[in-house]
């Protein structure tokens, strides 16, 4: 039986076939803006002293949610509050069909802020990592049940080589052996993208397993500070956060709440 994850990667390969005859990786290269814009370190903001280890999430809609808000909600006042208020970092959707995101929220992200920025995708073609890089990303997530661990090793290679941080997606054991040196940070995600189901506990039973010269990021159905808490006692400096900002009325608000609690319990 066919999963939502092999649907997307089903659809992804459409859109990477249409659009890659538009513009090559070569002509990404060659643009003015490639190699100029800055790249900035998430690995770096996750380990700084006082960080909060938040990335905080933009996406509009989700396969298992439906639509937070409207397709018409803008990047800028909530990228700006997270920013503003205290993310590590932001992750960006920029998955259309399923997500509801663009490659211009990615871009408008980069340029509002000073925090790392994620593209958050479905990345199964070096050609998207070439994208990602023209589209102002600082980081890119590769997703290992997506991919090979050959194709992890040389996807990731070549993002290091134009500038880009990755972070590598695992949910299980058997995923561990994905991971490789020119991955700079391993994220586990405890949303099981086949059923949907959430549970932390996928996140604290892999943790002791990861090279801890790797930050370790924990990813999805995180709703409250004592989640963090107990993730960052366990090793955790990284905390990818989505949905529990952006079914508020006020994303940015919800973030600037949910920040205020987490300070207080430092
Ligand atoms: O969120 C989904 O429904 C989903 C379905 C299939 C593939 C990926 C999916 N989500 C991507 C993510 O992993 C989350 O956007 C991210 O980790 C944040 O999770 P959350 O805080 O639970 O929104």
């Amino acid at each position: 039986m066919s999963t939502i994850l092999d649907t997307i990667v089903a659809e992804k390969r459409k859109h990477i076939e249409k659009f890659k005859a538009l513009s090559s990786i070569e002509r990404f290269q060659r643009d003015g803006f490639f190699w100029e814009i800055a790249t900035r370190s998430l690995a770096k903001s996750l380990q700084a002293e006082d960080s909060t280890g938040i990335i905080a999430e933009f996406k509009r809609k989700s396969p298992s949610k439906g639509w937070f808000k409207t397709k018409e909600l803008e990047v800028e006042p909530v990228v700006r509050s997270y920013n503003d208020l205290g993310a590590a970092g932001v992750s960006v959707l920029t998955d259309e069909e399923f997500f509801g995101g663009d490659l211009d929220d990615l871009i408008q992200a980069k340029v509002i802020s000073d925090v790392p920025i994620l593209r958050k995708d479905f990345m199964i073609d070096p050609w998207q990592i070439a994208e990602a890089r023209a589209f102002g990303a600082d980081v890119i997530l590769l997703i290992a049940a997506c991919l090979t661990p050959a194709e992890v090793k040389s996807m990731a290679g070549y993002a290091k080589s134009i500038g880009l941080e990755v972070l590598l997606e695992i949910h299980n054991d058997e995923e561990l052996e994905h991971i490789c040196d020119e991955v700079d940070m391993v994220g586990v995600n405890n949303r099981n993208l086949k059923t949907f189901e959430v549970d932390i506990n996928i996140s604290l039973g892999l943790i002791n397993k990861i090279p801890t010269n790797k930050p370790a990021v924990a990813e999805s159905g995180i709703s409250n500070v004592e989640t963090i808490v107990t993730l960052r006692q366990a090793g955790f400096k990284g905390f990818l956060i989505g949905e529990t900002f952006m079914k508020e009325e006020n994303p940015g608000k919800a973030f600037e709440e949910f920040v205020g609690e987490l300070k207080s319990k430092k």
